[in-house]
């Protein structure tokens, strides 16, 4: 009997407890809204308007349009067209229901300043967010509130301030040479020109750059949680559809038990990188990464291991969602608009020729690229990656005449705030980059309703990552490459938690000579030219000006002779040796400082040894004593006079630069080995006539001088021929032309004289090809 009474009370106490859940709560709530005159779709039991917002969704995602037409961006029409009718129907404010969850919609901008500015911590990141996507985001800094989330912002905003930010350009730049690679790679593979899809390689390349930025030495296990974590976000913006659907995140679906799984693995993961870190810490390095800092954060305030591991494994999760698929979409979008303009992919190529000179971007250069900001900004402007910035009031608020009860959301519509033509005047769905040559303020008459990167307390944290991210690869792809839409790709921009390309990015991507002699005028023609290499930059520099195809070329280049000697090739396995491979074309081209220093030390080397007869053991310990003696006076000198003691630096050898010294001398044996075997080989005789003529011609020279004059010679050959070449290129491939025919004619008699009557069977052969 008691046991029915038990049993009775809880079945009553559940119902009540789902019929004020369900029914009374979401009521009361649109009541006292509506009593403020806002109104809005009618909302179903259970579901309130999803089932509406579905269909509008279906709907709109079937109006697709082909790379022909991508010139109105009017992506707000595709992703969430269900505001749009809404909008025109019930005004700027209005409410509508995810399940039991109410919410207000904002485009009135000045209540949008009133909420988006709003510091109160009454004003938080909506509670279903946590609920919904928990195993997602967990209670890290993306969905969390209070002092709670007001730690988290302190732990983690200094790692990612400009300065900070400036001490990671390094690796976004090997991770952008990297990605240009391989698409290098693909379009030399494929004849010149390649459709590549480029969304995956652009996650790779944000997933790369999080990655080292979160985990640094330990980067590479952070791919593992990479893909993890994206098949993870992927199941949930499965389930983006039945938001506020009470219980159905119990439910174990499919769906359902392979996100917990996955949370599950991706938790074991970052532990086990932490658990590593924490061994390492024996040897304290200076170099904090983003990780370091979330795990010093941990310990303050946190009482159990549980409570610790989880701050931990929320926030580096976060951390990585947050940055890596919104810069990739950022980057995707970018380059699909530019190459759907190609007047202002050749402005920004321009400037950036003209800004680099040749060189790596870096944050100086960056900087210096208006042009480059403009287009970034019209990009996202028109494709936000984040489509909505919602909040939840926590407590009954106030905004302009409007009270918020506690537990309605408000949505501020990114997309539709982005392109009102009130705002934005009547090309606002047009790409016109134009708009921001005076800066966001001179772009609209409400500035702070452009925002990509939130406003307010809320800001995003990594923007000043995320904007140095896509200058640095955008400038880079650009100056290596031309982009034009296929005509494989379909316009059809989707919401999976970011707004990204429905069926992926399809992008026509070529060297820009080719590209741009197929279809356009002889004066970009030249232009492209002046592009063709990254590192053969379009200057007014005659010792630079780029290669005439007509023209005939000693030994028949194609190329410029700076691209010849390596500068800014970007084919070959070991892609962090490129920025060497660059500097060494530099070097040979007298474009360093260093040129000089280089001849000048090789000659007092050479004169001390060949010619005052010093020996190399004798020098090493005469510089060793001369500067140790100085070294140790200068030290008691300075504790005598400042009463100090001088701390001498400690010197540590760059690890990174012998790995590409080690590694370019085991290119350039690989490469001479395998030259000996071709040549041996015994299929060319030309090529072996040649090998033998200049070993025989280096072993008659090498009889006249002794080792390290020859070394000296060759030294000093390398840094005048290539760049008296560069300069006075013309007259010696004049000459140069003339004396091969002459060899040639002279070979050929021989030929015909000598080697053709030998009875050897594969001279003929050779003779006929
Ligand atoms: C183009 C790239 C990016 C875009 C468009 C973007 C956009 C945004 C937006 C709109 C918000 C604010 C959301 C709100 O107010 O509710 C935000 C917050 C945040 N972003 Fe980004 N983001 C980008 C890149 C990054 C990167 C690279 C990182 C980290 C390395 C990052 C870390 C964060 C964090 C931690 C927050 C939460 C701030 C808080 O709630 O206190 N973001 N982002």
């Amino acid at each position: 009997m008691e046991l029915l009474a038990i049993t009775l009370v809880c079945v009553f106490g559940l119902l009540f407890h789902l019929y004020n859940l369900l029914i009374t709560k979401p009521r009361k709530l649109q009541l006292a809204l509506k009593k403020q005159g806002i109104v809005g779709p009618q909302p179903k039991f259970l579901l309130g308007n999803i089932l509406e917002m579905k269909k509008s969704y279906e709907a709109a995602k079937k109006i697709v349009s082909n790379g022909d037409v991508v010139d109105s961006h009017n992506c707000g029409a595709t992703i969430l067209p269900f505001f749009d009718q809404w909008h025109r129907q019930y005004g700027e404010v209005f409410m509508f229901s995810l399940g039991n969850t109410q919410i207000v919609h904002v485009t009135q901008p000045e209540m949008v300043r009133e909420i988006t500015t709003c510091t109160s911590l009454d004003l938080g990141k909506p509670t279903y967010q946590v609920k919904e996507r928990g195993s997602l985001l967990g209670n890290g800094i993306l969905t969390s509130n209070g002092p709670f989330w007001a730690h988290q912002r302190k732990i983690l905003a200094p790692e990612l301030y400009m300065d900070k930010v400036k001490g990671m350009i390094n690796l976004v730049q090997d991770s952008a040479l990297t990605l240009l690679n391989s698409w290098n790679n693909e379009i030399e593979a494929q004849g010149g020109i390649a459709d590549i899809k480029i969304d995956p390689d652009l996650r790779r390349f944000s997933g790369d750059v999080i990655s080292k930025a979160c985990f640094g030495s330990n980067f590479s296990k952070g791919e593992e949680i990479f893909y993890k974590l994206r098949a993870l976000q992927e199941a949930s913006s499965r389930r983006v559809m039945s938001t506020g659907i009470p219980g159905i995140r119990y439910i174990p679906s499919k769906n359902n038990r392979e996100t917990w799984a996955l949370e599950k693995e991706i938790k074991a993961l970052i532990l086990k990188i932490v658990k590593e870190k924490r061994r390492s810490e024996a040897a304290p390095s200076d170099q904090k990464d983003l990780l370091q800092m979330v795990l010093e954060g941990a310990t303050i305030n946190m009482n159990t291991q549980n409570a610790i591991d989880n701050f931990i494994v929320d926030n580096c999760k976060n951390i990585y969602l947050a940055g890596y698929e919104t810069t990739a979409v950022a980057a995707t979008w970018c380059l699909m608009l530019l190459a759907a303009n190609p007047i202002w992919q050749q402005r920004v190529r321009d400037e950036v020729v003209q800004i680099c000179k040749s060189r790596i971007p870096d944050a100086d250069m960056i900087r210096q690229m208006k042009q480059l900001t403009m287009v970034i900004n019209e990009s996202l402007r028109l494709y936000p990656p984040v489509a909505v910035i919602s909040r939840e009031a926590l407590k009954e608020m106030k905004f302009g005449e409007i009270s918020v009860p506690k537990g309605v959301n408000l949505w501020t519509i990114v997309t539709t705030l982005h392109t009102d033509p009130k705002i934005w005047g009547n090309d606002s769905y047009k790409f016109n980059p134009e708009r921001f040559a005076n800066g966001i303020r001179g772009a609209c008459e409400f500035p702070h309703v452009y925002m990509p990167f939130g406003v307010g307390p809320r800001v995003c944290l990594g923007q000043n990552l995320a904007i140095v991210e896509l200058k640095i690869l955008i400038s880079l792809i650009l100056t290596k490459f031309c982009l034009s839409i296929s005509p494989k790709y379909v316009h059809s921009p989707a919401l999976n938690l970011v707004i990204e390309p429905g069926h992926g990015e399809l992008i026509k991507m070529s060297n820009p000579v080719e590209e741009i002699v197929g279809e356009s005028t002889m004066e970009n023609k030249q232009k492209a030219l002046n592009h063709n290499d990254f590192s053969s930059s379009s200057t007014t520099d005659d010792s630079r000006r780029p290669i005439d195809k007509k023209k005939c070329h000693l030994f028949n280049r194609h190329k410029p002779v700076h691209s010849i000697l390596g500068g800014g090739k970007l084919t070959g396995d070991y892609w962090f040796v490129l920025k060497m491979d660059g500097s060494v074309a530099d070097i040979l081209l007298w474009r360093k400082k260093i040129s000089g220093g280089l001849l000048a030390g090789a000659t007092v080397i050479w004169f001390l040894f060949e010619c005052i007869g010093y020996h190399l053991l004798t020098l090493i310990c005469h510089s060793l004593i001369v500067s140790l003696a100085i070294l140790f006076f200068w030290s008691n000198l300075s504790l005598f006079i400042n009463k100090s003691f001088v701390e001498l630096p400690k010197i540590e050898l760059p690890e990174e630069l012998w790995m590409r010294l080690v590694l370019l001398l085991r290119n350039q044996c690989t490469s001479a080995v395998g030259i000996f075997r071709e040549v041996a080989s015994g299929n060319d005789l030309k090529k072996f006539l040649y090998a033998i003529f200049s070993l025989w011609i280096v072993s008659i020279v090498g009889r006249w001088f002794s080792f390290l004059t020859l070394v000296y010679l060759i030294t000093v050959m390398l840094l005048t021929v290539p760049f008296l070449y560069e300069k006075y290129g013309d007259q010696v491939d004049t000459y140069g032309e003339m004396a091969i025919k002459e060899l040639r004619k002279q070979y050929s008699q021989v030929d015909e004289k000598v080697l053709q009557k030998l009875p050897i069977p594969f001279i003929k052969d050779s003779k006929q090809e």
